[in-house]
């Protein structure tokens, strides 16, 4: 397959990156986020989730969040929502896309949603009917595609089941998630290749999660499979409440960094995403996990 020559990455540290943080994060520190994100050149960015506050405290002013935001013509908000009341808030909110998210583990679908894959399926009917019928993009997450911290391994042929059934949903997007950042770049080649045979490589998304440093070696063997949409976290905030011991996403400035020494186009102004990384790990109390912002914030510095 060639490699593309643009690509999409979906900021995913409104939601994703933020998620998992103990301390409350002010609804206007994740406004600032999702505005400078926006101005940053991102095309989608994941602003929220309408899921139960109790599982998940941090998301608890979805609406709030976009009531507020300063949305840039062009950008889709993305939010999630895993049953009809969180599909009533997203369309409520004003969200472009509606991500339903389920697993290609039975384990972690119970740790994460609370019900078995195919209960999971049978609740994404209706929110995928009413996404359409309201015009809006709907995207199919799928969580463990390379592994699973509750079961080990998971097949590929799990991932495609899942893929196939979000494709009989209507999703205009699917994402393949490593969720604990298990994968490396032969098994994520072996996952690609078995999904884009169901699926149009255009609409698959490379979700990856760094735990094991395999994050960007990933997303080359993805880029070489003719995966062209990636999902990433500024200063690699991140991890999920469900998947202990998972941290961020891959960090957004090191996959820039990449992408456009490889001569790849995302749109994204590199250097504004360095500092939104030090602004936003400075507001957290915490040293950026990006590599790539870390040297390029010494460098302005000096
Ligand atoms: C799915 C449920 C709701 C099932 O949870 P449940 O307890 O089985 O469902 P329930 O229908 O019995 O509802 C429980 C309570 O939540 C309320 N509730 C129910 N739905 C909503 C809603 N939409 N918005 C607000 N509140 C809601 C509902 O009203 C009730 O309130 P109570 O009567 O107890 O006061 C729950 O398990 C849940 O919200 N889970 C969210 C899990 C989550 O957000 N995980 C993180 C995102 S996934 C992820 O990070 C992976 C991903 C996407 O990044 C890719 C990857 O890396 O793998």
């Amino acid at each position: 397959m060639p490699t593309p020559a643009k690509v999409k990455i979906v900021e995913v540290s409104p939601r994703d990156g933020l998620q998992n943080e103990k301390q409350f994060i002010p609804t206007d520190i994740k406004v600032e986020l999702i505005n400078r994100l926006s101005q940053a050149g991102f095309q989608n960015v994941e602003a929220t989730s309408f899921v139960s506050p109790k599982w998940v405290p941090q998301m608890a002013d979805g609406a709030e969040v976009m009531a507020a935001i300063q949305r840039k013509p062009g950008t889709i908000y993305s939010v999630l929502a895993p049953n009809m009341r969180g599909f009533d808030g997203a369309l409520a909110a004003g969200a472009d896309e509606v991500v339903i998210f389920g697993a290609a583990s039975e384990a972690f679908s119970q740790k994460n949603i609370n019900c078995s894959i195919a209960e999971s399926i049978a609740r994404f009917e209706p929110v995928a009917e009413a996404v359409k019928a309201a015009g809006l993009r709907l995207r199919g997450s799928i969580s463990c595609a390379l592994g699973c911290p509750y079961q080990g391994e998971v097949d590929p042929s799990a991932v495609v089941d899942v893929a196939r059934r979000y494709l009989e949903l209507g999703c205009d997007e699917i994402d393949v998630a490593d969720t604990i950042g298990v994968g490396t770049p032969a098994r994520v080649e072996r996952v690609m290749k078995a999904v884009t045979e169901v699926v149009d490589p255009a609409r698959v998304a490379g979700h990856f999660h760094d735990t094991y440093g395999q994050a960007l070696a990933n997303i080359l063997a993805s880029l070489q499979a003719g995966i062209s949409i990636y999902h990433a976290s500024v200063a690699g905030l991140g991890g999920c409440p469900y998947a202990k011991g998972a941290t961020g996403n891959v960090a957004t400035e090191d996959v820039l960094y990449m992408l456009h020494g490889m001569g790849i186009e995302t749109g994204v102004d590199l250097d504004a995403v360095v500092d939104i990384g030090q602004w936003i790990s400075g507001h957290l109390d915490r040293k950026a996990a990006s590599r790539a912002g870390n040297a390029l914030a010494a460098r302005k510095a000096a």
